[in-house]
Parts: C-alpha cells; sequence; structure tokens
C-alpha cells in the first residue's frame, strides 16, 4: 500500500542539517562544521514532522510510488532549520517610540526607567489593555517574526507586575500556543521591574509567597503552560539576593531558569546562574571571566541580544571569548517596544560586531 505525505522538498543545492548525530547543542570547535548536505531532498509527513532528510537519489528511490500533497523543486535553493528567537517581549500594549528622542538626546536605558518610563510605562498601558487587544498585537507581531524565518520564540511575561497582569499576559500566550503555527516556550517575569510602592524585598515576597503558587495551581490543572522563570537581576532593580531568591522558587516548582543579567552593571548574575543550574542567561554585556567559565562548565546557555546593545549603545557581549570557552551560545532579539526588532537574520548580522574572526 502506498503512504501520502504532506511535502517533498527535491533535490536542493543544499540542506543544512547543524548536526547529525542527535546532539542538542554544538559548542567550541564543533561550531566549524555543521552538517550540510549537497543535492539533498527532505520528506514531511502529514503530521507537519520531517520524516526523511537524504541524498536526492536515495530518497527518490526510498519513496518511489508513495504520493505527496506538494512537490518543490529546490534546484538551486538552500533550505535551513528553522530560525530560533530566544529571548523575546512579545505581548505590551503602548508605543515608546518618544523614549528614541530622549535616547538621542543623551538619556539612557536606566535614566528613562529611574523617571518612570521604559518598562514602567508599558506596564501601565499592559494594565489597562484587554486580553483581546493584547492577543491581537502579540499575534501580528509573531506573523512578522514567522515571515522573517522564525519558528521558535521564547515569550515573556514582565509588563504587568501584578499578579492580575501576569496572568492576563500568559494566558495570550498559552492561547498563541494553542491556535498559531509556530512553537512558543513560555517564561514567566513577573520581576521584570520593581512594581511602584513595592521595595524589590517586597516585591520578591509577593512573588514568592502568592505568584508562584497561583502559577503553581494553573499549570497542575493544565490551564497554562509555563517553562521558565526569568528576573531582571540589575542595580536599582533585583539584586543578586532577591534574584536568587525568586529564581530558587521558580525551580522548585519545576521551571527552567532562564534569566536576564550582567546586562548594565557586573553582577556576577552568570556565577548565580551557574550555581543554580540555569538553563539560560541573556544579555551578559558586563560578565567577567569568572562568570564565563561559570557558565561552560555548568552548561549554561548565553543569549546574546546584539542588536540591544546595538540600540542601547552597550558594549557589545564578548560572544568570540564565550565561544572559545565552550558556552552554549543561543541568540535572541528581544523584541520588546524599546528594541523592535523582528528579524533573527538582522540579529545574527548584528553579531557579526560582538564575534571577532576565527584564525585561519
Ligand atoms: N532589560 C530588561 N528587559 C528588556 C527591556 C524591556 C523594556 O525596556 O521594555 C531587555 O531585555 O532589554
Ligand atoms: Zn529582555
Amino acid at each position: 500500500m502506498t503512504s501520502s505525505h504532506r511535502l517533498l522538498l527535491e533535490n536542493a543545492q543544499q540542506v543544512v542539517l547543524v548536526c547529525v548525530r542527535g546532539e542538542r547543542f554544538l559548542t567550541g570547535s564543533a561550531l566549524r562544521s555543521l552538517a550540510v548536505l549537497e543535492g539533498a531532498s527532505v520528506v514531511v509527513g502529514t503530521d507537519g514532522l520531517i520524516k526523511a532528510v537524504g541524498p536526492a537519489a536515495v530518497i527518490q528511490s526510498q519513496f518511489s510510488g508513495e504520493t505527496f500533497e506538494e512537490r518543490i523543486d529546490c534546484s538551486g535553493k538552500c533550505i535551513l532549520p528553522g530560525l530560533v528567537d530566544a529571548h523575546t517581549h512579545p505581548v505590551w500594549a503602548g508605543e515608546r517610540v518618544h523614549e528614541f528622542a530622549m535616547k538621542l538626546a543623551g538619556a539612557t536605558y536606566m535614566d528613562i526607567h529611574q523617571a518612570g518610563g521604559g518598562i514602567n510605562f508599558t506596564v501601565e498601558h499592559t494594565r489597562q489593555a484587554s486580553e483581546e487587544e493584547l492577543f491581537c498585537s502579540f499575534q501580528q507581531r509573531l506573523q512578522c517574526m514567522m515571515r522573517a524565518g522564525t519558528t521558535l520564540v521564547e515569550c515573556k511575561s514582565g509588563y504587568g507586575l501584578n499578579l492580575e497582569t501576569e496572568l492576563k499576559m500568559l494566558r495570550v500566550i498559552e492561547r498563541a500556543r494553542r491556535e498559531l503555527h509556530l512553537s512558543l516556550s513560555a517564561t514567566y517575569c513577573g520581576a521584570h521591574s520593581v512594581p511602584k510602592g513595592k521595595t524589590a524585598v517586597e516585591a520578591a515576597d509577593d512573588i514568592i509567597n502568592h505568584h508562584l503558587p497561583r502559577l503553581k495551581e494553573l499549570s497542575r490543572n493544565g490551564d497554562l503552560h509555563v517553562d521558565n522563570i526569568d528576573v531582571f537581576c540589575e542595580k536599582g532593580v533585583f539584586d543578586l539576593d532577591t534574584t536568587r531568591r525568586i529564581l530558587e522558587g521558580g525551580k522548585k516548582m519545576g521551571l527552567q531558569i532562564n534569566f536576564h543579567g550582567d546586562e548594565l552593571h557586573p553582577m556576577k548574575a552568570a556565577e548565580l546562574g551557574a550555581e543554580l543550574g540555569a538553563q539560560a542567561i541573556s544579555h551578559l554585556e558586563e560578565v567577567s571571566d569568572e562568570g564565563i567559565a561559570a557558565m561552560a562548565a555548568a552548561r549554561c546557555s548565553a543569549v546574546l541580544l546584539p542588536t540591544t546593545a546595538y540600540m542601547l549603545r552597550l558594549k557589545q557581549p564578548r560572544a568570540r571569548k564565550m565561544l572559545d570557552e565552550g558556552v552554549i551560545v543561543a541568540l535572541g532579539s528581544d523584541f520588546n517596544p524599546n528594541a523592535y526588532c523582528f528579524s533573527m537574520t538582522r540579529v545574527q548580522s548584528s553579531c557579526l560586531c560582538c564575534v571577532e574572526r576565527l584564525p585561519r
């Protein structure tokens, strides 16, 4: 009996597989020899999963007599895996274009933040927005990302800070996970900023005593799927101690640690993340040498955000040093109202600024 498949991508000049031995990541010198097949075909099954990849002649004989809903002649073309955007803040209301003028006039990210703008401005607008309104703008943003080649997006909450709005944002992400054709990783980021009227310690207590237990309950019932916990560990936001308490609380309920660290000031966030078994730490413009070594040993991924460093006029993260030390390096667009970039190919080309050339 002949079986039917969704798609045959035939005879591509190149198929980029990245790795062929089931590796979850490549580090160090392995990054110099990506797996690339010349003259190859790909078969996609009716479930949307890849059924076979191999030399065009082999695939042709293996699948002769079988039917495909669609066949695409890929001669002269290159097939790439979908791009992964490992850090975004895509659910929000309230444009912040006025901040660009402030930055051009010399204000730093923290000047705007401390004057009540930045994240605080977005929090006020996001609290007022309806769930439907947030979903519609989020959906449009995800479509722009998909058009730019992204197929998996890490999406953070963090513009609510109170439980009610954090849950509203997570429900919007949950709905997109169920309704849209791309993969999402959901991150609870209730410690994105210290809410007005609270100290960082009070905000941390509220998260640990109220937010996390409610998230646990909703996850247990299958109402929400949250994968990661995040904190903005930064001078004037959450210091190392409050960051540790919040991350440990999240880890205890089964969330992966994936947080903002060592962005504007050296905080020893990388050292903390390595100690806590973090899955990933983002930014790292100010990471120490010891932090890099600790991340490499702990197999903790560095999520670099070169377009943000460019837009905020920060120094670029030391990607070459991280790669040479064996750190797992990933990239993110950091899409947010202050860093409006949908495209991972744009991020990749900006990253050339933070990776010095390899010696030949
Ligand atoms: N640094 C903290 N969070 C975001 C910015 C969010 C915002 O400015 O709204 C970042 O990763 O760059
Ligand atoms: Zn961020």
